[in-house]
């Protein structure tokens, strides 16, 4: 067996420093941060999976921490990367105002993920070839941050589920709402052995660069972080889990009329926060708050779930009519019709938010989510944002799978389980949705292809590839395309001519 496989590839082997807590306890803790102090650490190791530009941004982040910066290990998806990586310098570049920051010491594994399908996971076991592959390993995972899309959480987390423990802590960076639902149901079905989870939303603006292990911080932003309730640890009636009144299966019951600005009137009042926080939760979130550039706060869970929710209703106007209107972020402002889509947008965004059973012991929830005061944010946004394309449409734009089934089809999923339609928000993930198959499918086209009789040595190349991915963020892939079939035949620039049509 590959002795690198058991651990993964490690930059240097003296990074597990002494446990923070060295000093010797005398008599019982004397207020709270003492006891946490007293909480012992028994593995500083931070891993990240997911190395887009969030996972670059995170990992540079914490390698970073002047004093003593926590070993940090990258996992990456996919055999090119960790070759790649092997072959480079092994830093990471983060370019802010034009400036290059290099940082190194991060070490590398291998994980594949698991392809699902309707849903399921394909198990590709059978098809490997071998059980060990450089940079495969199987030791525990104490500390995860992950930084996949959304709609790869699943994936890239199943892979490396058996590593994760009853004690490990999760934190989960994606845009939109239902990750951590869909992890409990899909990865991890028993409370029993299920990690801890904390959430984190993310409003730094980050870039692509040409170099793999580079990223552009283009926008300083912070991350909200908040360290969710775990099932262990609480009631399941208790308001943060509230039993659905239309949920599959449920007999319907009309909704109730609620007075949210009078807590306690038609709700539960909220559980008290009983358990204290594990060491691996603690140690986590005090990294985190100890990198100045992360700009990372905490909140509580009703506190992060109304930031996360704001966020949504942001991201619920701009990122779908974007890719619709395949423009840039300002391009939704000072346009009448653009206008009265938002407003209808809204108003079922609002009703939905506004009605869930979890906010509903929590004073203002009225007046922070009315349409008006969501469009003034969505506004803000756009207009801090405008010459930023969404990620969403950077998403449609190379072909890939938008996060819009957290986003507007979540709104329309938590609609359905109150009994209130969003026919809005329904058409919407459709009309993106529809986008990203046409965009797919001119991608597809891109391949190129063999147009009438030629003789054995020429071939000619559909110019869509070059030119119909113009300015699409594609480009890239097009030309790589373009360029693999130019090797492949072997003519060079000065040959027969390869573009036609
Ligand atoms: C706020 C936002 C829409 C700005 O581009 C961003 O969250 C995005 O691109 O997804």
């Amino acid at each position: 067996m590959d002795p690198q496989a058991k651990q993964g590839i490690r930059a240097s082997e003296q990074d597990e420093p002494p446990s923070l807590n060295d000093e010797e306890e005398s008599g019982p803790p004397k207020d709270t941060a003492e006891f946490y102090r007293a909480q012992p650490i028994f593995n500083r190791r931070i891993h990240v999976l997911g190395t887009g530009n969030v996972g670059k941004f995170v990992a540079h982040s914490l390698r970073g921490i002047p004093q003593d910066p926590p070993p940090v290990t990258l996992i990456f998806h996919r055999h090119e990367h960790l070759t790649a990586w092997e072959e480079s310098r092994k830093v990471i570049n983060l370019i802010t105002g034009g400036d290059s920051v290099y940082r190194e010491g991060c070490d590398v594994e291998l994980a594949f993920p698991n392809p699902r399908y309707h849903g399921k996971e394909i198990d590709q076991s059978e098809l490997r070839r071998s059980d060990s592959w450089p940079g495969k390993s199987d030791e525990p995972i104490d500390s995860l941050i992950v930084c996949t899309k959304a709609p790869n959480v699943l994936s890239a987390l199943s892979p490396i589920k058996h590593r994760l423990h009853s004690e490990s802590i999760i934190l989960f960076l994606q845009n939109g709402m239902g990750t951590v639902d869909e992890v409990s149901r899909e990865i991890f079905p028993d409370p029993a052995t299920r990690p801890y989870y904390m959430v984190g939303i993310n409003s730094h603006g980050l870039h692509r660069a040409a170099d793999q292990f580079t990223t552009v911080h283009a926008g300083f932003g912070l991350i909200s972080l908040g360290i969710l309730p775990h099932e262990r640890n609480r009631d399941p009636t208790a308001p943060y889990a509230p039993i659905l009144k239309f949920a599959p299966g449920r007999k319907a019951e009309p909704i109730e009329p609620k007075n949210p600005a009078t807590p306690g009137l038609s709700a539960q009042e909220p559980e008290p926060v009983a358990a204290p926080w594990t060491p691996n939760q603690r140690y986590l979130l005090r990294t985190l708050l100890r990198v100045p550039v992360l700009g990372a706060t905490g909140f509580s869970p009703p506190d992060l779930l109304q930031i996360q929710l704001e966020k949504l209703a942001v991201n619920c106007i701009i990122n779908p009519l974007t890719v619709l209107l395949d423009a840039r972020n300002g391009s939704i402002l000072y346009n009448y019709s653009i206008s009265r889509v938002i407003r209808l947008l809204l108003a079922e965004i609002s009703l939905v938010i506004r009605s869930l059973p979890e906010l509903q012991h929590i004073p203002n929830v009225e007046q922070r989510f009315d349409p008006g005061r969501l469009e003034t944010i969505v506004v803000g946004v756009a207009h801090a944002t405008k010459d930023n394309i969404s990620s969403m449409l950077a998403d449609v734009r190379a072909g890939r799978v938008t996060e819009m089934n957290y986003i507007n089809g979540w709104i329309v999923r938590k609609g359905e389980e109150l009994g209130i339609k969003c026919f809005m928000n329904y058409m919407m993930v459709h009309l993106v949705e529809g986008k990203g198959r046409m965009v797919s499918a001119e991608l597809r086209e891109g391949v190129p292809f063999v147009d009438g009789p030629l003789d054995a040595t020429e071939i000619r190349l559909k110019e869509v590839t070059a030119t119909a991915n113009e300015g699409k963020g594609n480009s890239e892939s097009a030309t790589a395309n373009a360029r693999s079939l130019e090797n492949s035949t072997g003519e060079g620039p000065d040959g027969k001519p390869v573009a036609s049509t």
